[in-house]
C-alpha cells in the first residue's frame, strides 16, 4: 500500500535556536568527540578490547548467515504481522529488556537511546515533529530479539545492513567474513548490479534482515501517516555503507536521493546522542504520546 501524503516542509539546515556572541548561528545539540567509553564513535578496529571482540564476532556471524534466500523467507514470515497487538509506547517499554551486541558505542537500555536521539533532534528541529517521532521509533524493530517475536539471534536483528543479491561492497564493516557466506559462491550475485538494474530504487533491493526493515513494515502496514522520508529513515538508518561510505548509490532512484538528505540529517542524532546521561522518561512521555496519537493508530499489529 502506498500512502499518499504531503512531504514535510524541507528545512534541512539546523535551525539556530540561539545566536552566539559573534552573531553566528549554532545548533543546540553538540555532537561529542568521544563515545561514553572514551573512544571514537564507530571504531571497529581496536581488536584488543573485549567489547570489540564481541562486536567482531557479531559481524562474522551476520556476514555468514544473512543470505538472499534467508531474507526472502524472513520477510514473508514477518509480513504476516501475527505476533502481537500493542501500541508504539508499549513497544518502547518492551525495549528495556533488549541488549544490542553489535554496538560499540552504547550499553544503555534501548529506550534511553530512543529518547536521547529524539530529544537531540527535537532541539535542532523543534518544528518538525515527524522527525522527533521517527527518532523515537527507528530502533523499535529490535523487539525481534524477544522470545514472543521468535527470539531471533542478534545477527538477524541488529548491526549495519547491506544488500543481498549483488556484490558485497568493501566498505561493509569486517568485510572479510563475507567469504564464508554461501551467496559468495553464486556467480549471479557477484557482479556490481547482481540481480538488480542500475537505478532500480532501494525499494526493490533485498536488504539484510533486521530491525530496520521490520519496523518499516510494521509502520507501513499499520497505516502510519508519517511522510515517506520518515519511512526511509527507519528502513535504511543502519545502511552505513550507503549513507556514510557512499557505496551502492547506483541502485538508488530520484526519490531515494531526496530521502537520503533526511537520513543524513537524522544520522547525526542517532549516532552522537548515545550517552550515559539519561532522559527522564516520565517527563517527556506526554509529548511523545501526543505524537504517537497524531501519526499512528492506537494499537498496531506486530
Ligand atoms: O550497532 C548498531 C546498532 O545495531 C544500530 O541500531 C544500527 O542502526 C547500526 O547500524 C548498528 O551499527
Ligand atoms: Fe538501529
Ligand atoms: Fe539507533
Amino acid at each position: 500500500m502506498t500512502i499518499l501524503i504531503d512531504q514535510p516542509q524541507l528545512q534541512l539546515d539546523c535551525i539556530p535556536l540561539e545566536e552566539n556572541k559573534l552573531g553566528q548561528s549554532q545548533c543546540a545539540f553538540e555532537a561529542p568527540d568521544m563515545n561514553a567509553f572514551g573512544q571514537n564513535f564507530r571504531d571497529y578496529t581496536n581488536a584488543e578490547s573485549e567489547r570489540q571482540k564481541g562486536v567482531e564476532e557479531f559481524y562474522r556471524l551476520q556476514h555468514i548467515n544473512q543470505t538472499y534466500d534467508y531474507v526472502k523467507r524472513m520477510r514473508e514470515k514477518f509480513s504476516k504481522l501475527d505476533k502481537m497487538e500493542m501500541s508504539i509506547w508499549e513497544c518502547c517499554e518492551l525495549l528495556n529488556e533488549v541488549v544490542d551486541e553489535s554496538d560499540p558505542d552504547l550499553d544503555e537500555p534501548q529506550i534511553q537511546h530512543l529518547l536521547q536521539s529524539a530529544e537531540a533532534i527535537r532541539k535542532d528541529y523543534p518544528d518538525q515533529d515527524w522527525l522527533h517521532l521517527t527518532a523515537l521509533i527507528h530502533d523499535l524493530g529490535k523487539v525481534l530479539l524477544l522470545p514472543k517475536f521468535g527470539g531471533l539471534p542478534q545477527w538477524a536483528v541488529v548491526g549495519d545492513t547491506f544488500p543481498l543479491g549483488c556484490a558485497f561492497d568493501a566498505s561493509n564493516i569486517h568485510h572479510k567474513y563475507f567469504h564464508e557466506n554461501p551467496d559468495s559462491k553464486n556467480s549471479t550475485y557477484l557482479t556490481k548490479n547482481g540481480v538488480y538494474e542500475e537505478g532500480c530504487g532501494l525499494e526493490n533491493v533485498v536488504m539484510s534482515w533486521g530491525h530496520d526493515d521490520y519496523m518499516y513494515l510494521v509502520a507501513k502496514e499499520n497505516g502510519t501517516t508519517l511522510p515517506s522520508a520518515a519511512l526511509f529513515i527507519v528502513r535504511y538508518h543502519s545502511f552505513y555503507p550507503l549513507h556514510k561510505a557512499g557505496a551502492y548509490t547506483h541502485l538508488m532512484n530520484d526519490e531515494d536521493r531526496e530521502n537520503l538528505k533526511w537520513l543524513h540529517v537524522f544520522n547525526k542524532y542517532d549516532l552522537y546522542s548515545k550517552s550515559k546521561v539519561h532522559v527522564d522518561v516520565e517527563e517527556v512521555k506526554p509529548y511523545y504520546i501526543s505524537l504517537i496519537n497524531k501519526y499512528f493508530p492506537e494499537k498496531l499489529r506486530w
